[in-house]
């Protein structure tokens, strides 16, 4: 790098502390002509004494002298401490917008500890150059000063200095130009050591559990010896230009003295003369004073050349639509509460759904990083209110997707867009309002949690603060704190997964139209990640979801899975119809491992789901969408055909603010015209039309009502769709008359439950804040993701008593007479036998005998709701109805009837790619895994012999 542009900088921070480097200017500058005059003043009067005569004028006037060199020296170095700082500041600031401006290109490009280094110890550096400059300027007005008062006083003697001059000269040129080069060394390696002891403070706990403290200090410091080695070049390189200097001062003033000597001899000049141009020749050869000060502005503009590297890291550009301001406008609403400047907008209440979506485009995006092509010419589409789960093998490029969807970086090719828009052209205020992410490891960055929050370009209220924790499940560990949400972060350590909640909460409580999950939920225990998963899908107000997934059962509660490979999207389906290759269950461990596209010898499919207008056009609303049109490629899993209709809507579910849970009729939303449900994604189980790849016609088999899950044939109560009528997080309540139809909605928005399989057969674990994990299944039972309900027409929260007191899972046979203590290890045995896993159910169970697809009426009265096979276990558990979960209707058969899912469709994948669910057989997967029921099942006899 040139210096011209940390010159540039340095000027900057001259111009910016201007007057009070002036002032130190003047002072130093009073301080050199004080200096230069004091000389002459002595010598006078030494001549005046040595005459005989009154002196007494000529002392007042040295003593005078004497007294403003002291003063001007003080102010001075008062002055220079407090500008430095000024300058420093000034600095400071400017790198580190460099950098924050930058986003994450910053931390790619240097590492964490050398921008630290950079922007705390070089700016601090940098910023000494205004004073430097002017001490500089003022030291050398002394040389120059004595040189002019030794030609006044006698040429000679003037003469005498100037012909020691070059030499003078070469020796500072020698000595800037090496101590710049060792100076600028010695800064990088010191950037090195500060990485590597950043690096190192952050991995404490690696480096405590593998014991290799005294290998990483060792590693921390091995630049030392390079450090050293320049550390020791500066000295020499000092230490030599000084002893040049201490050579050569001295004989300059013997050359001056000597003249002097005999100009005295000739008369020419006084005693006192004589003294005075003794000393103008020290001051003249002020080497020691201007090497110093040189010295000073050499280590400047070594700092300032660091600094200027960050100020020029590209930083993202914003564009001026302000998307949100038109949002404003359009829906006139106002958000409930809320202080930042966006207040007032709602994002997705009426109105700004139907106009903003959330449509999300990627075309033709190229990354590329360190020389390595990540992800190569993607498309994907993500419809407005889409979910849409991220799958890959670890390293494909899931996260640079992300960063590149939300614009944290910006692609080396291709185009985002969000609802049309390219995201370069949203301003950075409706940028970061419309699009929210949440991390693995986000930074808690407010004061208290409060503030953690509602962290972003706006602030919301504290109701949407509160809302959002909710929905993240912060809501729980927050009230438990000493101060709730008032809690300074601080004060409390939290653990991975609270401070992933946190995180999750402040992109819940920002995202307008699209939200992006990169790894959030990955230190979320299954049961918190459930809940997470499914008031995002419910009451988050965000119309588009990106969840980078590692869980299958993420990926199967989403509407589509892309399958990220070799920086292609490999495929885009529903989850269940994924499952049917054996490459995409290996991502979840199942099966055998994915090869990767190129190494499979199949190349991989760049497709993705066209999202076709009801027109037949290529433009889409959220009304129109139809998703997913199957395309089947010729080597690739099916995509499904959206169904004709859909199952009914979902109900309402406010979260926060105790707003009205509406239940509404779905009568438009079921398979139109009485036709069979069609096998599109809201096909709980594997579409057939996904078995079959036939494009998804109703030929294709009608399996949405197979799954039982809100998605009979006809309509039934059903949950609504995110974004729409129902309040959400910062948005108004109320239904569009066309949702409370049922019409008007997207396959997507009718999908609810989800289309996959996986997701339905996630047990439905309600929120339980302060006892969380307890199931209630020693109340009542509960239908698959459905309302708990108690056997026998009792009510839920009756649940089933043991003959000894002690409440028993539905669904485990127990032997009459059998003692309690029995009774209880044989349920848990049982159940522990029924929660493992199981193996991979043959396809052929979709066509057991006496299968009976649901999706084509309503099941005759008194007929089981759940065709459960004789060896079919119980379902999973649920908590106990006391604390009780809100009737989750979208399990509701024909006219809100409870319990009438029941998976009847074909082996589908568990949550936590557990195994696929054998037909009509809840899943119970990790979560109630053996070790935590036999956990649960001693927790729950201790609370019972503590209640007796
Ligand atoms: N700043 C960077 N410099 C160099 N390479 C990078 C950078 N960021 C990402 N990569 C590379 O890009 C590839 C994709 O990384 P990415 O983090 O997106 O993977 P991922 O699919 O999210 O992985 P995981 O599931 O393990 O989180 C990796 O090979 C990674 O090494």
């Amino acid at each position: 790098m040139t210096a011209k542009p940390a010159d540039r900088l340095l000027l900057g921070a001259l111009r910016h502390s201007a007057p009070r480097a002036s002032a130190v200017l003047l002072l130093t500058t009073g301080g050199a002509a004080v200096g230069l005059a004091l000389p002459v003043t002595l010598g006078h009067t030494l001549d005046l004494l040595l005459d005989g005569r009154p002196a007494q004028t000529w002392l007042a006037a040295c003593a005078g002298l004497i007294a403003l060199l002291v003063l001007f020296g003080a102010l001075d170095g008062l002055l220079t401490g407090t500008t430095d700082a000024r300058a420093t500041v000034w600095l400071r600031r400017r790198a580190l917008r460099g950098v924050l401006a930058a986003g994450p290109t910053a931390t790619e490009r240097y590492e964490n500890g050398d921008l630290v280094a950079r922007v705390v110890g070089n700016a601090a550096t940098a910023g000494t150059a205004p004073t430097a400059l002017a001490a500089t300027a003022a030291t050398a007005l002394t040389p120059i000063g004595a040189l002019v008062g030794l030609a006044l006083l006698d040429p000679w003697t003037a003469a005498a200095f100037v012909f020691g001059l070059p030499l003078l000269a070469l020796l500072m040129r020698a000595f800037v130009r090496e101590t710049g080069d060792c100076v600028a060394q010695y800064q990088r390696i010191q950037g090195d050591i500060a990485g590597r002891l950043l690096e190192a403070i952050g991995g404490a706990r690696t480096i405590a559990a593998a014991g290799s403290h005294e290998r990483e200090a060792a590693r921390i410091l091995t630049p030392l010896p390079a450090l050293s080695r320049q550390g020791h070049r500066m000295w020499r390189v000092q230490g030599r230009s000084t002893a040049q200097a201490a050579a050569l001062v001295p004989l300059l003033q013997l050359a001056v003295f000597a003249v002097g000597g005999l100009r005295l001899l000739t008369g020419a000049l006084t005693l006192g003369d004589l003294l005075a141009a003794s000393r103008y020749a020290v001051l003249a050869a002020g080497v020691g004073t201007l090497v110093g000060h040189l010295n000073g502005l050499v280590h400047s503009r070594a700092a300032a050349r660091r600094l200027t590297a960050l100020q020029d890291l590209p930083a993202i550009e914003y564009g001026d639509v302000e998307a949100t301001e038109g949002r404003a406008a359009e829906t006139g609403s106002s958000a409930e509460s809320g202080t930042g400047p966006g207040a007032g907008v709602d994002a997705g209440g009426e109105g700004g759904a139907a106009a903003c979506t959330g449509a999300l485009e990627l075309r033709g995006i190229t990354v590329r990083k360190a020389g390595h092509t990540v992800l190569d010419g993607l498309d994907l589409t993500v419809p407005g209110g889409c979910t849409m789960a991220v799958v890959g093998r670890s390293g494909t490029g899931k996260s640079v997707l992300a960063a590149v969807a939300g614009r944290l970086i910006e692609p080396d090719a291709g185009e985002v867009l969000l609802d049309g828009e390219p995201l370069r052209r949203l301003s950075h205020y409706a940028l970061r309002r419309s699009v929210g992410y949440a991390f693995a490891r986000p930074a808690l960055l407010g004061d208290t949690v409060h503030d953690t929050v509602a962290y972003g370009v706006y602030e919301p209220g504290p109701g949407d603060v509160e809302a959002a924790a909710h929905a993240a499940g912060a809501a729980s560990f927050i009230r438990r704190l000493p101060e709730g949400y008032a809690t300074p972060c601080a004060d409390v350590p939290l653990s991975g997964g609270e401070i992933q909640r946190l995180g999750l909460a402040r992109a819940f409580a920002h995202a307008e139209r699209l939200l992006i999950l990169d790894d959030a939920t990955s230190s979320l225990d299954t049961v918190t990640e459930l809940r997470v998963g499914r008031a995002l899908l419910r009451d988050v107000r965000a119309g588009t979801r990106l969840i980078i997934a590692h869980r299958a059962a993420t990926a199967a509660r989403a509407d589509l899975v892309a399958w990220l490979d070799a920086g292609f999207i490999r495929a885009l389906a529903p989850h269940a119809t994924l499952w049917e290759d054996p490459r995409y269950r290996a991502l979840f461990g199942q099966d055998e491992p994915a090869p990767p596209a190129e190494e499979s010898g199949q190349p991989p499919h760049r497709w993705q789901v066209p999202v076709a207008a009801e027109d037949g056009t290529a433009e889409q609303d959220r009304t129109t969408a139809r998703l997913p049109v199957r395309r089947r490629p010729a080597d690739g899993p099916a995509v499904g055909k959206p169904p004709a209709g859909g199952p009914g809507p979902r109900p309402r579910r406010a979260i926060g603010h105790g707003a009205a849970t509406a239940q509404r009729e779905g009568a438009g939303a079921g398979a139109p015209n009485g036709g069979p449900a069609d096998a599109g994604p809201a096909n709980n189980g594997r579409s057939d039309a996904g078995r079959s790849g036939a494009g998804g016609s109703d030929a294709g088999g009608s399996d949405a009502g197979r799954s039982g899950r809100g998605a009979s044939h006809g309509g039934s109560s059903g949950r609504d769709f995110p974004g729409r009528g129902a309040r959400r997080i910062g948005g108004p309540a109320g239904a569009r008359p066309a949702d409370a139809r049922g019409e008007g909605l997207t396959p997507v928005e009718a999908q609810w439950p989800p289309s996959s399989p996986g997701a339905a057969d996630v047990p439905d674990i309600p929120n339980v804040p302060d006892i969380p994990n307890v199931p209630s299944w020693a109340h009542g039972r509960r239908a698959p993701g459905g309302e708990a309900q108690a056997p026998e027409g009792r009510p839920a929260s009756e649940g089933r008593p043991a003959p000894g007191g002690w409440p028993v899972p539905e669904g485990i046979p127990i032997p009459e007479g059998m003692p309690v203590t029995q009774r209880r290890r044989r349920a848990l045995a049982d159940l522990l036998s029924q929660t493992e896993p199981q193996p991979p159910a043959p396809a052929a169970r979709v066509a057991r005998p006496g299968h009976r697809p649901l999706g084509h009426g309503h099941r005759p009265a008194g007929e089981s709701p759940t065709p459960t096979p004789p060896s079919a276990p119980t379902p999973p558990p649920t908590p106990p109805s006391a604390k009780a979960p809100e009737p989750d209707v979208s399990t509701a058969g024909p006219k809100g009837q409870p319990g009438s899912a029941t998976s009847s469709g074909p082996a589908a994948p568990g949550p936590e790619g557990g195994a696929p669910a054998p037909s009509g057989r809840p899943v119970a997967g990790p979560e109630m895994t053996a070790a935590r029921v036999v956990a649960l099942g001693e927790r729950w006899a201790v609370q019972r012999r503590g209640d007796q």
